[in-house]
C-alpha cells in the first residue's frame, strides 16, 4: 500500500512494490537511480512549438522548470502540448480547429498528468487556448500544479509607433479604405512581430494569464512579463519551485480554484478591459472545477467592477507597459481596496491574496497612466455585457470599451461564412447603421466558433468599428472591439433565433438595455422557425466532426463533458 502523506504517493503506484519491478525498470531505462523513486514525479507539461511565436519562446521556460524541479528535489517528466496559431489561423478554414485545441491540449494534460500517476505538473503554454486548456486539464487531475505562461511579445515598431498584429489587422481595412498604400501595409506587416510572445496586448493569452495570476494558479507578477525577458525564466524555475512545496502541503487546484477566485478572476479580467474569450474560457474552467459558475454570473460581476486599465485593443497600452506599472499585483491590491477582491482566497504559493497583495502600493505610481485610479476609471463598469432577447435567449457577449454609445438598431446583411463577410467589407459593400449577422458558426455549426477578427478589424480599419453592428454566434479575437456581440446562444445549426434572421430585417443592439433583439413579430418568427431545416453538417468525420457532436452551448462554455 502507497502512504497517502507520502510526497511520491501518487507516482508510488507505478514505482513501489515487487509487482512494479517491470515498470521501475522502465525508469531504470531513461537514467534513474534507486533514490529517485521516492522523489515526487513532477510533469512539465511542454507547448514549445515551433508554429507560432507565441510558442516558439517556450523551450528556456521549459528547461528552467526542469531544472527547478531537479534542484527542489523531483523527477521532471516532460510531454508535450500541441498549440495552434490563432493569429495564423485567422480569418481560413483552420481557425475552426482552434478552440478545439482547447480540448486537446485539456486532454494531454488530464490523460499524462493521470495516466502516469504524477505527483505535480507545471504547464507551460502560450497562444490563446494554452491557457484554459492547461488549466481545464490541471483541474480535472486535480493534482498539484502551477501555470506558467510563455509571457507576451514586445512591441514592433514602424516610425516610432508601438504595432502588433491587431495593428496588421486592421491594416488591411486602412489599405482597402485608401488610407495607407500598399507599400505602407507591407512595413507594417514586416515590422508587427519583433520576436516571441503572446499577442501584446489585452488579447486572450494576456487576458488569461492575468486571470489565472488573479486565481492564485501562476506567480505574482509572472503573468505580464515579456517572454524574451531573463525574468521569465526566473520565473519559471521559482514556479517550479514553489509547487514542490504545494505537492508537500498537498495544495491542489480545485482547492485554490473556487467560486470566490473564479470572482477573482473575472473582477481583473473587467478591470484591464480582457477578451471576450474569457467568458467562454471561464464557463469551461468552472465545469473543469466543479464549480457553480454560470453566464449571469459575469453580467453580476461587471455591474460592480470598472475597467480602469487603458489597453488595447480600444485603449492605449500593451502588457509590457502594464507590467512597468505594476502589474496584476498592483490592479489586484486596488480592487481589493475597493471590496472587489476576495482577500481570503489561497494560491500555489501557500499565501492568501491579501498575504500576496500585503507589500503592493495602494494606489498605482503618479508617473504612469497604464493603470488609472480606480475613482477615475475608463468605465465605470465593466466592459464584458451579457446580452438577452429573442435573439439569445442563453444570452451572449457584447464587448462595450471604445464605444461612446454602444446601441444600434439597423438592417441585417446576413452572411453564412465568414469569407463573404470580410469580402463584402473589403469591397465596401457594408455601410454605416448596418449590422452584420455571421452565423452557422457556432460551436457545432462552426464547427468551433472560429474568431472573427478579420472582419471586426477590417471594420475598424475602415473607420467603421462605432457605426456597423456585427453579431455572430461564433467567436471574437481578444483584439476586437466595436460594435460587437459574440457567442449568441442558441446557435445558427440547432435553429437558434439567429438562423431566422433575413437580409433587410432591424436588428437592435443595446448594450445599456443589456438586449440583442430582432425586431420581427413573433408569429413571423414562428413561421420562419417551422420551415427552418438544420443544414448539413460541415464536416462527418475527425476531430471536428467529433467536437460538432460533442460541443455544449457556448453559453455553457463549449465544452465536450457536459454530461448532465
Ligand atoms: C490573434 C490574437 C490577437 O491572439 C487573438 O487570437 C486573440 O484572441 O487575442
Ligand atoms: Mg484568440
Amino acid at each position: 500500500m502507497t502512504d497517502p502523506k507520502a510526497i511520491n504517493h501518487r507516482s508510488a503506484h507505478i514505482t513501489e512494490g515487487k509487482a512494479r519491478a517491470p515498470n521501475r525498470s522502465m525508469f531504470y531505462g531513461m537514467g534513474y537511480k534507486e533514490g529517485d523513486f521516492k522523489k515526487p514525479m513532477v510533469g512539465v507539461a511542454n507547448g514549445h512549438s515551433t508554429i507560432t511565436p507565441c510558442n516558439s519562446g517556450l523551450q528556456r521556460l521549459a528547461d528552467a522548470a526542469i531544472e527547478g524541479i531537479q534542484l527542489a528535489g523531483g523527477n521532471a517528466q516532460v510531454f508535450g502540448t500541441p498549440t495552434i496559431s490563432d493569429g495564423m489561423a485567422m480569418g481560413t478554414e483552420g481557425m475552426k480547429y482552434s478552440l478545439v485545441s482547447r480540448e486537446v491540449i485539456s486532454d494531454c494534460v488530464e490523460t499524462c498528468v493521470q495516466g502516469q500517476w504524477m505527483d505535480g505538473c507545471v504547464v507551460i503554454g502560450g497562444c490563446d487556448k494554452n491557457l484554459p486548456g492547461g488549466m481545464m486539464g490541471m483541474l480535472r487531475a486535480n493534482v498539484p500544479s502551477i501555470y506558467v505562461y510563455g509571457g507576451t511579445i514586445l512591441p514592433g515598431c514602424v516610425n516610432g509607433c508601438d504595432l502588433n498584429i491587431v495593428s496588421v489587422f486592421e491594416a488591411v481595412g486602412e489599405n482597402a479604405a485608401g488610407k495607407i498604400s500598399d507599400g505602407q501595409l507591407k512595413e507594417i506587416e514586416q515590422h508587427a512581430i519583433p520576436g516571441t510572445g503572446s499577442c501584446g496586448g489585452m488579447y486572450t493569452a494576456n487576458t488569461m494569464s492575468s486571470a489565472f495570476e488573479a486565481m492564485g494558479m501562476s506567480l505574482p507578477y509572472s503573468s505580464t512579463m515579456a517572454n524574451p525577458h531573463q525574468e521569465k525564466v526566473d520565473s519559471a524555475r521559482e514556479s517550479a519551485r514553489v509547487l514542490i512545496e504545494a505537492i508537500q502541503r498537498d495544495l491542489k487546484p480545485r482547492d485554490i480554484v473556487t467560486k470566490k477566485s473564479i470572482e477573482n478572476a473575472v473582477a481583473v479580467i473587467m478591470a484591464v478591459g480582457g477578451s471576450t474569450n474569457a467568458v467562454l474560457h471561464f464557463l469551461a474552467i468552472a465545469h473543469a472545477a466543479g464549480v457553480d459558475w454560470s453566464i449571469d454570473d459575469f453580467e453580476r460581476m461587471r455591474k460592480k467592477v470598472p475597467v480602469f486599465c487603458d489597453l488595447k485593443p480600444s485603449g492605449k497600452y500593451l502588457a509590457v507597459d502594464l507590467h512597468k506599472a505594476g502589474g496584476i499585483p498592483q490592479v489586484m491590491k486596488m480592487l481589493l481596496n475597493a471590496g472587489l477582491l476576495h482577500g481570503d482566497c489561497m494560491t500555489i504559493t501557500g499565501k492568501t491574496i491579501a498575504e500576496t497583495l500585503a507589500d503592493v502600493p495602494d494606489a498605482p505610481r503618479a508617473d504612469q497612466d497604464v493603470i488609472h485610479p480606480i475613482d477615475q476609471p475608463l468605465y465605470k463598469q465593466g466592459h464584458l455585457a451579457i446580452l438577452k432577447g429573442n435573439l439569445s435567449t442563453e444570452g451572449c457577449v457584447a464587448k462595450i470599451t471604445g464605444l461612446k454609445n454602444p446601441v444600434i438598431t439597423g438592417p441585417a446583411r446576413v452572411f453564412d461564412d465568414e469569407q463573404s463577410a470580410l469580402a463584402a467589407i473589403l469591397d465596401h459593400k457594408i455601410q454605416a447603421g448596418d449590422v452584420m449577422v455571421l452565423r452557422y458558426l457556432g460551436p457545432k455549426g462552426g464547427p468551433g466558433m472560429p474568431e472573427m477578427l478579420a472582419p471586426t478589424g477590417a471594420l475598424i480599419g475602415e473607420g467603421l468599428g462605432e457605426s456597423v453592428g456585427l453579431i455572430t454566434d461564433g467567436r471574437f479575437s481578444g483584439g476586437t472591439w466595436g460594435m460587437v456581440v459574440g457567442h449568441v446562444a442558441p446557435e445558427a445549426a440547432v435553429g437558434g433565433t439567429i438562423a431566422l434572421v433575413q437580409e433587410g430585417d432591424s436588428i437592435t443592439i443595446d448594450a445599456r438595455q443589456l438586449l440583442l433583439q430582432l425586431n420581427v413579430s413573433d408569429e413571423e418568427i414562428a413561421r420562419r422557425r417551422a420551415a427552418w431545416k438544420a443544414p448539413a453538417p460541415r464536416y462527418t468525420r475527425g476531430v471536428l466532426a467529433k467536437f460538432a457532436r460533442n460541443a455544449s452551448t457556448a453559453s455553457r462554455g463549449a465544452v465536450l463533458d457536459a454530461f448532465d
